[in-house]
């Protein structure tokens, strides 16, 4: 089946969109990237969605208006990969994350994420599964992340354990160990988040990220804050556990902008040390969480892009070596996207997506709610679902 899975993540800074060709059966999956896009966010659109995670209040009008405006642009990003590959027959969108809260003690966590199905099914004609943290996080999950399942499926080896290291606004990690063990997997910290808004600060709006890692390349990293920020309770707690910007966000930014005011800093040594802030979490909570340090660390994300961040990954791991997934064959800007194709076909399937160990829920549960498209006296998915079930012997 052809799917199309979308995405956009805590960078905000556009929708990843993959429409893959999944085939073969439990045990056996077979996919195949047969087109990728990234469509930037308008100014606006983004920045609106910056204010809402930063904690602006919006009025019920509002929020329905943000609601369709992203799926808006989600279902641009469906018609725009679809202009020059066969039409898809399944859409599986993540939406946009603009607020997450984990679990605490008794209380269950929330996960909002906007970009509504029922909208995206309309404009694109196809049905639409979204909303898919919600029932992990209703077994008593985080929520997150999700995408370790298809890590798991798509790049476990005979002989090496594995980390799968996604680098986005967040980082977080999945554990695949050559033998049946158990899966882990976790958000490891900030990502690119904290260097994306530094960058912005320091280039005056002119540029929203760190290309290459090549001003941050520049700098000196102090050793002293980094030291001083991983003593701070996230990166203490052990599994499960996920994050967001409500943490590594703005005011989080702001904290060690103000913190960093005594060591008289250079922009490019404050860009060095959040950079590092990454690297030195990651590594921090693989020593403390992990049964012990895998043979191979495979990047993905759009940090994979950041050379700097790499390298500095490589000099403290080594020598474990440390390569991107695009590598192996699985397209590390578009790991996140084919994943929620995965989910959604699943979903059809009744196949559950989340994973227990990673999540922290109590079960394995169905992942997605499905939005069927409505055309006058006729519900479009029905057919698409019956010639499912037989294909797939429902
Ligand atoms: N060439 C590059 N050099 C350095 N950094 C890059 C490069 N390309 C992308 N990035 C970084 O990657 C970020 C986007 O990554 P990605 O799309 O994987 O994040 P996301 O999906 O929004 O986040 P998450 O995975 O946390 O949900 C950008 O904001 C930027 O910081
Ligand atoms: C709530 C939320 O959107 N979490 C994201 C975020 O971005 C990275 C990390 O934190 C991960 O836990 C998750 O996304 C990916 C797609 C996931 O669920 O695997």
């Amino acid at each position: 089946m052809r799917v199309i899975g979308l995405i956009s993540g805590t960078s905000v800074d556009g929708i990843d969109g993959a429409l893959v060709e999944i085939s073969g059966s439990p045990g056996d999956w077979h996919l195949e990237l047969l087109a990728g896009t990234t469509l930037p966010y308008p100014v606006d659109l983004r920045s609106q969605i910056l204010d809402v995670c930063a904690g602006k209040s919006l009025s019920m009008p509002e929020l329905a208006e943000l609601d369709d405006a992203i799926a808006t642009v989600f279902a641009d990003a469906a018609l725009s990969l679809q202009q020059s590959s066969e039409p898809a027959e399944l859409i599986g969108s993540h939406g946009q994350t603009v607020f997450h809260r984990p679990p605490q003690n008794h209380q269950l966590g929330y996960s909002l994420q906007l970009g509504r199905g029922e909208l995206i099914a309309q404009l694109t004609g196809l049905t639409t599964v979204s909303n898919f943290r919600v029932a992990d996080i209703a077994a008593g999950g985080h929520g997150a992340p999700l995408v370790p399942i298809l890590d798991t499926y798509f790049l476990r080896h005979p002989n090496y354990d594995r980390c799968i290291q996604n680098l986005g606004g967040i980082g977080n990690v999945t554990y695949v160990p050559k033998t049946d063990n158990q899966i882990l997997g976790w958000d490891t910290g900030p990502g690119n988040a904290l260097i994306d808004l530094a960058v912005e600060y320091f280039s005056e709006g002119a540029q929203t990220y760190d290309r290459d890692g090549a001003w941050a390349a520049t700098g000196t990293p102090c050793i002293a804050l980094v030291e001083q920020w991983l003593e701070q309770d996230f990166f203490q707690q052990p599994p499960p556990k996920s994050t967001g910007r409500e943490l590594f966000g703005v005011d989080y930014w702001q904290r060690c902008l103000r913190e960093a005011e005594p060591y008289n800093l250079s922009p490019a040594d404050i860009l060095a040390t959040l950079t590092e802030l990454t690297v030195v979490s990651i590594h921090h909570s693989y020593c403390q969480f992990l049964p012990e340090l895998p043979d191979q660390i495979l990047l993905c994300g759009g940090g994979s892009h950041n050379h700097y961040l790499q390298q500095r990954l490589q000099t403290l791991f080594a020598p474990i070596p440390v390569f991107s997934t695009s590598e192996l064959g699985l397209n590390a800007d578009f790991k996140e996207a084919i994943a929620f194709a995965v989910l959604a076909y699943w979903r059809l399937l009744e196949i559950p997506g989340n994973l227990p160990s990673v999540t922290g829920a109590v079960s394995e549960v169905l992942l997605g709610e499905i939005h069927p498209v409505f055309t006058p006296n006729v519900i479009r998915s029905q057919s698409l679902t019956l010639s499912g079930l037989k294909t797939l012997r429902f």
